[in-house]
């Protein structure tokens, strides 16, 4: 797909759109490993119910994105899966507010499509040169680590020149 989209050495933003399937597979990684999943913690401001629940103001009420993220009745029964396909009917095709990475509503992160557009610009112009190879200090699964934000305790990997 990125050699077919981006024939210049330059990446244009209206190519970067066209990377269908780069977009599935960062949205993919997002959903398994949402990095910053604290960050979309909330402190109600008045008394109020959410379903069954009674929450009283000044209480900090979190979503588990985790939880959320795995949960076989909104992804499936592979939801265990790196499937970066199962985007390819878009996401309103799965229940809103059941992908959470950059949080939901008027505090949604300002920097999601910044992000987006770095992941993507970055990940084409690596990968229009290199294979990402495993190697024997790969580690699978991967072992995360931090709180507030998380990341891969490390990331060992071959870079295969594709010339
Ligand atoms: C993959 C990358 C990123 C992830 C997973 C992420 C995730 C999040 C999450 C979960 C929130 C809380 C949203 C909520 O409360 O509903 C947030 C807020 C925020 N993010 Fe990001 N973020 C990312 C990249 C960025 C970038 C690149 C910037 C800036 C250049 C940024 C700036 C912010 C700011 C300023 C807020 C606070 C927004 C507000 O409270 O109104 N983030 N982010």
């Amino acid at each position: 797909e990125i050699d077919r989209v981006c024939s210049d050495p330059e990446i244009t933003f209206d190519q970067l759109s066209q990377l269908k399937y780069l977009e599935y597979v960062v949205k993919e990684t997002l959903r398994m490993y949402p990095l910053a999943t604290l960050a979309n913690a909330r402190r109600c401001m008045r008394a109020t119910k959410i379903g069954d629940y009674q929450v009283e103001e000044g209480v900090e009420v979190m979503c588990d994105t985790w939880t959320l993220h795995y949960d076989k009745k909104i992804w499936g029964e592979d939801a265990e899966e790196f499937k970066p396909e199962r985007w390819e009917n878009g996401e309103d095709h799965f229940y809103k507010g059941g992908f959470i990475p950059f949080g939901l509503g008027p505090r949604q992160c300002v920097g999601m499509r910044l992000a987006y557009m770095e992941e993507k610009l970055l990940l084409s112009h690596i990968l229009r040169k290199y294979d990402f190879v495993p190697g024997p200090k790969t580690q699978t699964p991967l072992k995360l680590v931090g709180m507030r934000t998380t990341q891969p305790e490390s990331v060992w990997m071959h870079l295969k020149n594709r010339d």
